[in-house]
């Protein structure tokens, strides 16, 4: 670890245990500290073959983003997505069960792990007939193997065994990895102890692993691993976090969400905080502890959280930047916390599309109508509107309806996301600015390959929006400028090689030399300068917000098209 400006404190023994405090101010999107020497970094059992098992680089995908071919969007797991760092991977000839991306990671690794490891791995592959062993069995298994530097290290960790133990099925499960890593790594007799105080040992071992671990979800790529540091492993949650946790590769970075004050506890939030109360404390549960977080102890949803935020002036430059409707907006007391969790409660408790048959389409649209009460009181942030939006932009983007993707798109990065995640440079938020951008260059392309191709003349907001495009959106110059907030904030969100940030400055380059971006980069640059001034503030609201504000206008009528079911079905006709 690099110099550090945090400490751990507190005690084991306390109520909320030991936490990392901050030694210095941070502002919002600062990096606090960098973690590159993990006790544990693995790629999930799935992936073993496409992703390097020691530098963790994703797989290897061929094409690049151009803007002269359809462009899917982020949130997709898109074979057309350029990945930063991606190198083709090449399974290991003694065990063939990983990968590594070099011969240079496959001599780090070998060297940290993989000379104990790949003989366990050939012997349990002839046993298992080719199966490769669960995450959790091999990151256990990784401990074992290297039990004499890991004892002091894993001693000190909260592992909640006793807790555990009351839980029923995980520690049924925990149970079973036990004996199968007592098992693999050969522990019986080892240090004149049986299997059976082994396998006791493991238990306890599991159980730190789900306590201190993060799962490195790559939600986009549909990529997991286990991360631990025994440092990192010490911040303490909140459902209002004050900071936020990214991987590349080997390293996990702490980087502050909102202001931080010097001596101040850093949190992150260990689960999707945007979720009702119930459903919070459902997925903390495996962590044994009741959050007593401000949003927690108060019962507040993202509008009322939003509203006193520290990082809300920060949006005077974001695609929302009237900082007045943060601190006003619309009533949540209209729609009782008890039916919106009942609403919540339906739409994850239902069986998903896949096990009844029913198209997700028609899954989403049952949900939709449900959240009539939500959507009534415009309360559009609060879940599972959210969900329902993000998705339906999914389905009628596969559907190449990017013309619906894109009002809901707009829709939800200027009326939805700025109150669940009021930090502009919110990962989720850039991520829509990108989509946005994506959306915009398929429409330009579908209208010159098939005139009007989304357009249908029964539906009666159809003609509306067309003459919004023709008359009031200039496509090329609104991707741009989406483009430009992603590659202005990407860092502040991630690292300079986030692969979002990278695409946006990808798709940026096949502007460059165009008149009109040397117009919008100087406006913008203007509007960066002095957000609040006349000039930045006019150009702002040209070349940003009114197009946004125009596309998301057409957002409720797009949903009850394609949900609602209350318009004709889409069949786009040639017009
Ligand atoms: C990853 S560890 C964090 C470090 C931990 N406090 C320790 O001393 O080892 C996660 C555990 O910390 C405790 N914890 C984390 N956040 C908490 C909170 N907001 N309130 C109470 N306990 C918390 C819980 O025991 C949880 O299982």
């Amino acid at each position: 670890m690099a110099q550090s400006y945090i400490q751990v404190s507190g005690d084991k023994a306390d109520q909320a245990g030991r936490h990392l405090t901050s030694s210095k101010a941070f502002v919002p999107g600062d990096l606090i500290v960098s973690f590159s020497n993990p006790l544990i970094a693995l790629p999930d059992s799935p992936h073993l073959l496409q992703v390097c098992s020691n530098c963790l680089s994703l797989p290897h995908v061929a094409s690049d983003p151009s803007v002269q071919g359809r462009l899917a969007l982020p949130s997709a797991s898109d074979p057309g997505m350029q990945l930063p760092n991606s190198k083709l991977v090449k399974a290991c000839t003694g065990c063939g069960k990983l990968s590594y991306c070099s011969k240079a990671c496959q001599r780090a690794d070998w060297k940290r792990i993989h000379k104990a490891e790949c003989k366990v791995f050939s012997r349990v592959g002839k046993e298992q007939e080719g199966k490769t062993l669960p995450t959790p069995v091999r990151a256990a298994l990784q401990v074992m193997l290297r039990w004499t530097e890991m004892k002091d290290l894993f001693e000190g960790l909260e592992g909640h065994v006793k807790a555990f133990q009351g839980d029923g099925k995980p520690y049924a499960d925990i149970t079973v990895q036990a004996l199968a890593v007592t098992e693999y790594a050969q522990l019986a007799g080892k240090d004149g102890w049986g299997v059976d105080w082994w396998a006791e040992v493991v238990k306890g071992v599991l159980c730190k692993i789900q306590t201190n671990a993060f799962h490195r979800l790559d939600l986009d790529f549909g990529q997991d691993g286990i991360f631990l540091d025994p440092t990192l492993a010490m911040v303490n949650h909140s459902c209002v976090p004050n900071a936020f946790v990214y991987f590349m590769g080997r390293n996990a970075c702490l980087k502050a969400e909102r202001p931080i004050e010097k001596g101040e506890e850093v949190t992150i939030s260990y689960i999707d905080y945007t979720h009702p109360k119930y459903y919070r404390l459902e997925n903390l549960k495996s962590y044994h502890f009741v959050c007593s977080c401000p949003r927690c102890s108060g019962n507040l949803d993202s509008y009322e959280v939003c509203k006193s935020g520290p990082s809300i002036q920060l949006n005077s430059l974001s695609l929302q930047p009237d900082i007045s409707k943060y601190k006003s907006p619309p009533s949540s007391k209209v729609v009782s916390k008890t039916s919106i969790t009942n609403i919540h409660r339906n739409f994850h408790a239902g069986v998903s599309p896949d096990d009844t048959g029913a198209t997700p389409m028609s899954y989403l649209s049952t949900h939709w109508k449900a959240c009539k009460p939500l959507v009534d009181a415009k309360l559009y942030a609060t879940q599972p509107l959210p969900q329902i939006f993000s998705e339906t932009v999914s389905q009628c983007s596969s559907a190449t309806r990017y013309a619906h993707a894109l009002c809901i798109a707009a829709f939800q990065a200027t009326m939805v996301e700025p109150y669940l995640y009021p930090h502009p440079f919110a990962q989720s938020r850039l991520k829509t600015c990108l989509a946005i951008a994506k959306l915009l260059v398929n429409i330009v392309f579908d209208e010159s390959d098939r005139p009007g191709a989304w357009y249908n003349k029964d539906v009666p907001f159809h003609y509306r929006l067309r003459s919004t495009f023709k008359t009031d959106i200039d496509p090329i110059l609104l991707t741009q400028a989406m483009l430009i907030v992603v590659a202005h904030y990407g860092e502040m969100a991630h690292d300079p090689q986030w692969n979002v940030a990278i695409e946006a400055r990808g798709i940026l380059k096949q502007f460059e030399g165009r008149e009109d971006r040397e117009q919008l980069t100087t406006g913008l640059l203007e509007w960066e300068r002095d957000p609040q001034g006349q000039t930045g503030k006019g150009i702002f609201d040209f070349m940003i917000g009114k197009p946004l504000g125009l596309l998301s206008s057409f957002a409720m009528e797009v949903m009850e098209y394609e949900l609602g079911k209350n318009f004709p079905q889409p069949s786009p006709e040639i017009h």
